[in-house]
């Protein structure tokens, strides 16, 4: 099939040709890459990736197809891939449709034939940067004009939580659950009710009195896109809940809790996205091997004071990767427990956090989870 001519200008004015996949459009996005060797399904249908491009470094992409079970979010977000090699000749029995027919549904546009490594390379020592997808024939200067006049967006968690509370329900379930959703991965809901929760799901702006009218036993925290300090609702509904109930954050949900105590968040020079990123679990020693996918993280230096103590740390580079304060029943990490895709290493949070639950009930006496 004969493909357009696309090009990716970057805000350094560096530039790289390539074939069009997916959407026939034009986006001007944040590029960051993906050092997953596979997971581009769960990576496309992250909402956490909204209004991003990611530059994939395993260098074929599309070749097993997306299965119907495996997405994370029925309406991807991504704003683009950034891959070498585009392939659409599908391999695996459990494909039902290809990348880049679903990413023309959606509206996503994708690039296949830069230098994917190059990228990556200049991304890592240069920053995270700006760059706009478009048509070949589009002069450079009016490309790099339209970047610099494009504004950068504040408001993707509420572009892609939902808009009215839902629930998931599983079978024998033995705990309620309810999780803020700033773009909740679907395999984080899937891991919760495979440990008996019944899951309500709720926008990220419900007020703390709506959440504690459901009667949940925990409360949930989920990933999600942009700069944490743009969601100051979800950061209140943290604040007047916690000690309240037990607590469990992921990523987004994770940097919510440093703030909601009064830490500091702040932006990594080039994020950690990926499958095989090592954490150190102060509390046990163990290491495990992490899924990825953030652009933020929190201060160690702001802890003081919070109640918070490190768990977690990322062994590449020291960053924070894991918080606690045990008296509120309040844990978070920064990496994906869920692991979609990725390692299991880290699915004991789960049960942590149901732990921590069965613990609460216990404690306020009406442990009533037989009767269920
Ligand atoms: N996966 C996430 O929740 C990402 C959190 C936040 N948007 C960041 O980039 O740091």
């Amino acid at each position: 099939m004969e493909r357009p001519r696309k090009k990716l200008v970057f805000e350094n004015g560096r530039v790289f040709a390539g074939e069009g996949f997916g959407a026939d459009a034009d986006a001007v996005c944040e590029a960051v890459f993906n050092t997953s060797m596979v997971g581009y399904q769960e990576i496309f249908s992250d909402p956490s990736y909204c209004g991003q491009f990611v530059c994939m470094t395993y260098p074929l992409i599309g070749n097993y197809g997306l299965a119907a079970d495996d997405y994370e979010t029925k309406t991807p977000r991504i704003g683009g891939f950034i891959v070498r090699e585009y392939n659409d000749s599908l391999s695996n029995f459990r494909a039902a449709r290809t990348l880049s027919e679903v990413m023309e549904e959606h509206g996503i546009p994708g690039i296949a034939g830069p230098d994917t490594r190059a990228i990556t390379r200049m991304l890592r020592s240069e920053g995270s940067m700006r760059a706009l997808l478009t048509d070949a024939d589009t002069p450079d200067a009016a490309a790099l004009e339209r970047l610099a006049g494009t504004p950068v967006p504040h408001d993707q968690v509420a572009r892609v939580s939902c808009k009215k509370p839902w629930r998931c329900r599983t079978a024998n379930a033995r705990y309620s659950v309810v999780a803020v959703d700033c773009g909740v991965k679907h395999n984080i809901i899937r891991s919760l009710a495979a440990r008996g929760c019944d899951v309500t799901v709720v926008p990220y702006d419900t007020p703390a009195k709506a959440v504690l009218a459901m009667e949940p036993d925990g409360l949930f925290l989920s990933n999600g896109p942009g700069d944490p300090r743009d969601v100051p609702e979800a950061a209140a509904l943290v604040r007047a809940l916690q000690g309240r109930l037990p607590i469990f954050g992921i990523c987004l949900g994770h940097q919510l809790i440093a703030l909601a105590n009064g830490a500091r968040t702040y932006q990594l020079k080039f994020g950690h996205r990926g499958g095989n990123h090592p954490v150190k679990n102060l509390l046990t020693g163990r290491i495990e091997i992490t899924s990825q996918n953030h652009s933020f993280a929190v201060d160690p230096e702001s802890l003081s004071r919070t109640g918070l103590t490190v768990t977690h740390q990322n062994l590449l580079d020291g960053t924070v990767e894991g918080l606690e304060n045990t008296d509120k029943r309040l844990f978070s990490v920064q990496y994906h427990p869920e692991s979609a895709p990725g390692p299991q290493d880290s699915a004991y949070l789960f049960d942590k956090f149901i732990a921590s639950i069965e613990a609460f009930l216990t404690e306020r006496g009406d442990r009533d989870a037989e009767a269920y």
